[in-house]
């Protein structure tokens, strides 16, 4: 045996094979009972979380990004957490390198997961990804990436598979996640009302019209094939009577789903955030997250770059030199141009809508 030979031309152990023996299996005992002590001590556990530290460090970075791509994948592949992984991914990588928040907790015994206390329930293509993306610049708040379906498609799994796909967090900092179809699905408010009646949500909203062609444009990405938009909007050309049923116009009807959530919710406990002001004024809209979050202003325009190419505020750290990061490409994708006439029919139909939805929130985010 190698190492017993070792052990034998050093001349620390007797040459006889019996001792030799079990000085080898003594040797084997002790490391195994040193590194039971080092997991009972917590270390053994906290050790994917290696992806926080010393983000900046270039020895660290290497175990950083191979354990946090291989969680990521987990996380996406055994939960199919997001049927949009790819997207995630994308979103994910980028953002990584501004997710300082998630180093103050490492090795910290007083960490627990905990149920979301907010939420960003939709709407789908409204600036969901920037928002929470903002949101996870903040120190105090801890975010999953993934969009977890837990309230409308996961919810027989039960509470505590909710819970476990939570980040760690300290006691005062805030769990978020992000499902865009929550504030669509019938359902969906009276669970998070089981869940905790004092869930706070938010609702990124953008003009019906943009967003049903935003909705179509990502359909469009992954089916190329499927009918012009046009022809998709109504029932039937000739009538020219909208298609209500078509998810892409669905959605946009916000006062009609609100008042689903208003059974349950009260308006203090909504927040609408303006997708468009998101865009033209991201620091603006998170003084209104932050503050209805009750937090800190910490996320200010100082964290925002305005990328002309792209045409989004990008996100950067403002004590640090490195390039801003923008979302993805599936972020911010070139629309199709749509016949005039079929928008200024979607606006008309959207038009009573809006109004009740302006109303409702006692906010005019002027779309007409
Ligand atoms: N900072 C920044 N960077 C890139 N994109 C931004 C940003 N802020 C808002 N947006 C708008 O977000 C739209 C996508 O919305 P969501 O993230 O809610 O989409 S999704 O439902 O999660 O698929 C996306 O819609 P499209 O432009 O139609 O692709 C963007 O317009």
């Amino acid at each position: 045996m190698e190492y017993s030979s070792i052990l034998t031309s050093l001349h620390v152990v007797p040459s006889s094979p019996h001792v030799k023996n079990k000085l080898f299996v003594f040797c084997i005992m002790l490391s195994l009972w040193v590194y039971m002590i080092y997991c009972c001590v917590g270390y053994c556990s906290t050790v994917p979380s290696l992806r926080y530290v010393n983000r900046h460090g270039d020895e660290v970075d290497v175990v950083e990004s191979s354990l946090g791509a291989s969680r990521d994948l987990l996380n996406n592949n055994e939960n199919d957490l997001d049927s949009r992984g790819k997207e995630w991914e994308e979103a994910r990588g980028e953002i990584k390198a501004l997710d300082e928040n998630a180093m103050s907790g490492f090795l910290n015994e007083s960490e627990t997961k905990k149920l979301p206390q907010a939420i960003i329930i939709g709407v789908k293509k409204g600036g969901t990804r920037a928002l929470l993306e903002f949101l996870r610049l903040h120190p105090d708040v801890r975010a999953v990436g993934a969009e977890p379906h837990f309230f409308d498609r996961n919810y027989d799994k039960g509470l505590e598979w909710y819970r476990d796909l939570m980040p760690k967090s300290l006691d005062g900092q805030l769990t978020m996640e992000k499902t865009p179809s929550y504030y669509v699905t019938k359902d969906v408010p009276s669970r998070i009302y089981n869940m905790s009646q004092d869930t706070k949500l938010i609702i990124v909203v953008r003009d019906p019209v943009t967003r049903a062609i935003s909705d179509y444009t990502q359909t469009r990405s992954k089916k190329p094939d499927i009918p012009s938009f046009e022809s998709l909007t109504f029932k039937n050309t000739s009538s020219g009577q909208i298609d209500a049923s078509w998810s892409a116009v669905q959605i946009g009807m916000y006062a009609k789903h609100l008042e689903r959530w208003l059974q349950y919710f009260p308006m203090e406990q909504l927040l609408f955030v303006s997708g468009e002001r998101l865009i033209t004024d991201p620091a603006g809209e998170m003084v209104r997250v932050q503050d209805f979050l009750g937090l800190q202003r910490v996320v200010d325009e100082k964290y925002f770059h305005f990328n002309p190419a792209k045409g989004f505020p990008c996100l950067k750290r403002p004590d640090s030199t490195s390039k801003p990061h923008c979302l993805g490409k599936t972020k911010g994708r070139t629309h199709p141009n749509i016949d005039p006439d079929v928008v200024q029919k979607l606006r008309d139909f959207y038009k009573p809508y809006n109004m009740k939805f302006y109303e409702m929130t006692g906010h005019n985010f002027d779309w007409d």
